[in-house]
């Protein structure tokens, strides 16, 4: 697939001291939605900073859609629409006038069909003559959309786009980054929520720390690294486990009444077969048994605890 954005080696070390972005280097696919998935301080507003002009690197290089960021900086903005974080608004400019003139500011002429439909598809066309000031905090955020869109950019960087939305608002985004994509337009988004990685992206990045310790396929993460949980609902309660159950890592909860068992449903051997035969020839009996996939929390959650692991 051919790339769209492409770092290498990036690194920035702010002037406190503090080093943001240990060498980066990802490359982002044409028409793909990327999530970056991290905790809070991770690096992702400093990544996509870099990438859109805001902050400057220490180190690297970065080329979006042909042009070098630095270099050759206008035409690879022209490029890029930014989403940011913070809500920014001309608190006393209308919709309309905001909208269009982030246009101008990138030297797009004025296109008032292009800028209407903006306007529909995020359901903003009936406050197109409302102050800014006048919206609500989730119509705001609408705005900032609207305005990253407003110079037809290939590439779209959405900083934590749903942070702090409600339900119905962050389903309107996912929808609206859909249909962006649809039309050819590629996502990167940021997120601490996994629910949105793992609802939205083609792709995952994670990173810790300024490290972008994994990017992967978000199917294949979810495959490679998922591991299931099989759930029996005992017939009668275990006050501990038995010594000959010793070599399957089990948990009991709910007083003892269910059983869980963690294992690795890609592995040639799960343990599930003989956990059950030696069930049995202990007379456990069991009323229902479950099993769930692990979600890209859990394989989130395993991987901070890992590099936590490593780095004690
Ligand atoms: N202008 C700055 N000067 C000094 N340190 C900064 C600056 N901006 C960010 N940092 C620090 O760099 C680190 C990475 O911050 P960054 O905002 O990139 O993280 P993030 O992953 O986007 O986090 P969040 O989810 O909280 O936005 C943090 O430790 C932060 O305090």
């Amino acid at each position: 697939m051919q790339p769209v954005i492409t770092i290498e080696g990036l690194t920035k070390t702010y002037k406190s001291g503090l080093q943001a972005l240990k060498p980066v280097d990802l490359t982002i696919r044409k028409g793909e939605i990327f999530a970056l998935l991290g905790p809070n301080g991770a690096g992702k507003t400093t990544l996509i900073s870099i990438v859109c002009g805001i902050v400057t690197p220490t180190s690297g290089r970065v080329v979006a859609d042909g042009h070098d960021i630095q270099a050759d900086y206008r035409r690879a903005r022209m490029k890029i629409g930014l989403v940011p974080q913070e809500l920014t608004t001309d608190a006393f400019e209308t919709v309309w006038a905001t909208v269009n003139f982030s246009r101008g500011l990138f030297g797009r002429p004025p296109n008032a069909a292009y800028v209407e439909q903006v306007l529909r598809d995020l359901s903003l066309w009936d406050k197109k003559d409302a102050k800014i000031m006048t919206l609500s905090g989730g119509m705001k955020r609408r705005v900032l959309i609207a305005k990253a869109l407003s110079h037809e950019p290939d590439i779209l960087f959405l900083d934590e786009p749903t942070a702090g939305v409600d339900v119905e608002l962050r389903k309107d985004m996912w929808a609206m980054v859909r249909r962006l994509r649809e039309r050819g337009v590629t996502i990167i988004l940021t997120t601490h929520y996994i629910e949105e990685a793992e609802e939205m992206a083609d792709r995952v990045g994670v990173i810790l720390k300024g490290e972008l310790i994994l990017v992967e396929d978000k199917a294949e993460l979810m495959k490679k690294l998922g591991k299931k949980t099989l759930t029996l609902h005992l017939q009668e309660p275990l006050a501990a486990l038995p010594p000959e159950l010793g070599e399957w890592s089990l948990e009991l909860r709910d007083g003892g009444e269910a059983l869980d068992y963690v294992f690795d449903s890609n592995a040639d051997r799960t343990g599930v077969p003989s956990l059950l035969r030696r069930l049995s020839d202990l007379g456990i009996g069991f009323k229902d048994l479950s099993t769930r996939q692990s979600s890209l929390e859990d394989i989130f959650v395993g991987l901070v605890h890992g590099s936590q692991a490593e780095a004690a």
